[in-house]
């Protein structure tokens, strides 16, 4: 079943096009990538997803409903976003901000439930957060604070979540882990988009790739179809190798250096 149809979707800001005639439909359970080179519009492309920025043009169904009929609740039941640079609010401590996520779940009186307790736990055990309970959370590193915000986006527990670069601050152990972590939530048959620039970690990790090339869809597909020399060539004005991974295969870009 499908559960986000993108049809015809065109946006600018002020006048400017940025997204031209992007359709693409999204099945259940499976973890797909954005890419494409900076200013590219993947993050305007999962902002108008996330109800973050009016549609100007083109329609997006949310599990079969139109987008532009959800209240911001009702939206938040059903996707959860993590936008590129979240602004964490000052004196929060890890263990709120992973409370937060169960907002949208609340009725009028903020009855705090039993399974929002379960839902929280579940978050900070596949985040790993035990640690950072009850730190402040404006007081964590780069790579803790995504893990926190990743909990947050957890405990949300909607069928559709929407990621915006969220291992971009993590060393290379923690990406791996994160990523483990994003593959695990496919499995409980969720849907991830997710926005991320190392294409090495986009084949291995994602199912299905789009690649965005100013603001058109340059290529869709399986993930390791869609990352050819050919592609990775002409989007990124680059000159790579691309050699197979010794454990499964999957491709590993090699820039090559531009000798003068
Ligand atoms: N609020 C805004 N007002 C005006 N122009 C914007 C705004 N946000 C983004 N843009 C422009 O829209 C284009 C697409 O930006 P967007 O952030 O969607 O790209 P991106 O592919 O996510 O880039 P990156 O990989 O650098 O994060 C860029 O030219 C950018 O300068």
């Amino acid at each position: 079943m499908t559960v986000l149809q993108v049809r015809n979707l065109q946006f600018g800001y002020h006048q400017k096009p940025v997204l031209h005639d992007v359709s693409f439909s999204l099945p259940r359970g499976k973890l797909i990538g954005i890419v494409g080179p900076n200013g590219s519009g993947k993050s305007t492309l999962l902002k108008l997803l996330a109800g973050q920025l009016p549609l100007q043009q083109g329609e997006v169904d949310i599990q079969g409903q139109a987008l532009a009929s959800f209240s911001t609740k009702a939206l938040a039941r059903q996707l959860a976003f993590l936008p590129q640079r979240p602004v964490m609010a000052e004196g929060i401590r890890v263990e709120q901000l992973v409370q937060y996520g169960r907002h949208p779940h609340q009725g009028w009186f903020n009855q705090w439930s039993a399974e929002d307790a379960r839902q929280v736990a579940r978050a900070r055990d596949i985040m790993q957060l035990e640690p950072l309970w009850q730190r402040i959370a404006s007081s964590l590193s780069g790579g803790q604070a995504q893990r926190a915000w990743l909990g947050m986006i957890l405990a949300q527990n909607t069928d559709l979540i929407l990621l915006d670069e969220p291992t971009s601050a993590l060393d290379i152990g923690l990406q791996t882990e994160v990523m483990e972590s994003i593959r695990h939530i496919t499995t409980e048959n969720r849907t991830v988009l997710i926005v991320i620039h190392d294409l090495g970690m986009a084949a291995r990790y994602c199912d299905e790739l789009i690649a965005l090339d100013e603001g058109r869809v340059a290529a869709m597909g399986p993930a390791r179809e869609v990352i050819t020399k050919a592609l990775v060539d002409r989007l990124y004005n680059t000159n790579v190798d691309i050699l197979a991974a010794p454990d499964d295969g999957a491709p590993v870009i090699v820039p090559r250096r531009r000798t003068s």
